[in-house]
């Protein structure tokens, strides 16, 4: 069994997972900038907050994986300083809505209609001081942290710690949200009865 000593995930749940509230309903999201902060409004309870090891999704400092949940786009209105955000990416498929003075993301939408996660807008909770938002349930996108500079002697030690937290890794998605996007393209595709 590798050793679990010492590996830093991510702040907020390198301490042990704080759990949801489930009638929380939503709080605001602010970024780091010590003047003139952009501040997001988010309307609901996030949902599907995972820790993810992709080089796309933003990070804090030091950490090797992010936190980021899901929410209805219709819940995301930005509140303040909405001047300061520009897309990271406009060809990824989650175009992420970057703060200029400090390079936090703020929220990532998906403006493709086919996409099997549209409607959804990615978001980071820990940008909130607001206390039950949902708690993450699985690692996603494992193997990518080494993309990420990770030494890949380090892969089952992190992958030891994820699952001491009840972080389960995976290196895609979680399986239900994998199932998810394999009937999207299976309706679409006529595979399966839409
Ligand atoms: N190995 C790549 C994986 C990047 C990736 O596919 N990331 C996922 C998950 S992000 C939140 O869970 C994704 O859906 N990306 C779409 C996008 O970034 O627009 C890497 O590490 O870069
Ligand atoms: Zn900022
Ligand atoms: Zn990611």
């Amino acid at each position: 069994m590798a050793s679990t000593e010492g590996v830093k995930i991510h702040p907020a749940v390198d301490n042990g997972i704080k759990q949801g509230n489930p009638s929380f309903a939503g709080g605001t999201l602010t970024c780091k900038c010590a003047t003139n902060p952009v501040k997001v409004r988010i309307t609901a309870q996030t949902a599907h907050n995972h820790v993810c090891g992709c080089t796309k999704c933003w990070k804090p400092q030091g950490a090797i994986f992010s936190q980021v949940a899901v929410v209805s786009r219709d819940a995301v209105q930005v509140l303040e300083n909405g001047d300061k955000l520009q897309v990271v990416n406009k060809d990824a498929p989650i175009q992420r809505y970057a703060c200029t003075g400090c390079g936090v993301h703020m929220y990532g939408r998906i403006e493709n209609k086919d996409h099997p996660f549209y409607g959804l807008d990615f978001v980071h909770t820990e940008l909130s001081k607001d206390e039950g938002w949902s708690a993450p349930e699985f690692a996603a996108f494992v193997s990518s942290v080494i993309e990420s500079g990770v030494d890949p002697s380090q892969m089952d030690g992190i992958r030891a710690r994820l699952r001491e937290l009840g972080l389960e890794p995976y290196d895609a998605l979680s399986p239900p949200l994998m199932d998810a996007i394999a009937t999207h393209v299976a309706k679409r595709s006529g595979a399966l009865a839409a």
